[in-house]
């Protein structure tokens, strides 16, 4: 064993690297510049299938986003999903074109929205030279809370996410989703007890396909599905609750007792009669309080097969 190294006085830090099994560089016979190099991504042959989708996932990246609610702007984390199709004698996309697209995107100080996202596409697609492209970006959505009596503001959040495909025929399909917190109070302990109510934390989940022409300057879509989940739920979630407000809320939810399977069915109702929305799919998870287990139930609904 060589002992000889004092730790005070360190070997330089190429030593080091050498110490920890660095070695010297090797020959370098291939070429460097982009021109004289291979290019396998692009070799036409008949490579047996046609692919669905071929690019990169989770890119995370700050956003900017807009609400109706307050904060009207704010920067977020938006981890992304990009990706297009590629035909049968194409060996592989060019992976850098989705990330150099969205730094030039960042750089030019773009806002994401289902518009900004319609034009991403479109221009992906050219870029990658290919007959369709998409993007999924899904982040974390703040929105000021207020507390029901005494009107104390706090920070809530929910997950929130767009999926836009542009495809060969220059048609957009638009997909938005939410996933958030409630509260619910169950039914049948209601019914059955002498005294009180078990309730949880819900987690509903709201995924819709908008209709094309969907125009987000009339409606915030991430405040109409957060809205369809609380305001169908025994009482929503509070970040600030001062006595005459949790009074509130625990009164609120125990005249509004819901089961799972009533927190779909009636989420599904309000989105149903919205027109903006073609299809939808709704889910909710009880973070049950007298189980170890959660309770779920879901609908997905395409208003197009009537
Ligand atoms: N197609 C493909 N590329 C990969 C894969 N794994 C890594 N890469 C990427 O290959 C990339 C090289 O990017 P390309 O976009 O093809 O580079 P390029 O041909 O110099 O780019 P262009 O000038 O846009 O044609 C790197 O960004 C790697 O991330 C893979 O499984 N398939």
């Amino acid at each position: 064993m060589d002992n000889s190294y004092n730790p005070k006085q360190l070997p330089s830090k190429e030593e080091r690297h050498k110490l920890f099994g660095s070695v010297p560089p090797g020959p370098r016979t291939k070429p460097h510049e982009k021109e004289k190099m291979k290019d396998l991504q692009n070799t036409k042959q008949n490579f047996l299938f046609e692919l669905d989708a071929v690019g990169i996932s989770n890119v995370k990246h700050p956003i900017k986003i807009t609400s109706s609610m307050v904060p009207e702007t704010q920067t977020t984390i938006g981890k992304f999903y990009f990706a297009s199709s590629i035909s049968q004698d194409s060996k592989g996309t060019n992976m850098s074109r989705f990330t150099e697209q969205l730094h030039h995107y960042h750089s030019e100080g773009f806002t994401l929205s289902i518009e900004s996202l319609k034009q991403f596409t479109r221009d992906l697609k050219e870029r990658l030279e290919q007959k369709d492209a998409e993007v999924k970006v899904e982040f974390p959505w703040f929105f000021e809370r207020k507390a029901p009596y005494t009107d104390m503001a706090g920070m809530n959040h929910a997950d929130a996410w767009i999926h836009v495909r542009y495809d060969e025929h220059d048609h957009h399909q638009i997909t938005v989703g939410l996933s958030g917190k409630v509260t619910t109070l169950c039914p049948c302990s209601k019914e059955i007890s002498e005294y009180s109510a078990h309730n949880q934390r819900g987690n509903m989940t709201m995924e819709v396909e908008l209709v094309e022409d969907f125009d987000e300057r009339q409606t915030d879509w991430k405040a109409m599905l957060l809205e369809a989940a609380e305001s169908n739920a025994s009482a929503r979630i509070h970040p600030v609750l001062k006595r005459p407000d949790e009074k509130m809320v625990t009164e609120q939810a125990y005249e509004n007792p819901r089961f799972v399977e009533d927190m779909v069915r009636l989420v599904a109702a309000d989105l149903y009669e919205l027109d903006i929305i073609e299809k939808f799919y709704v889910a909710c998870e009880n973070e049950e309080s007298i189980h170890l287990h959660d309770a779920i139930a879901s609908v997905t609904y395409d208003k197009r097969t009537e």
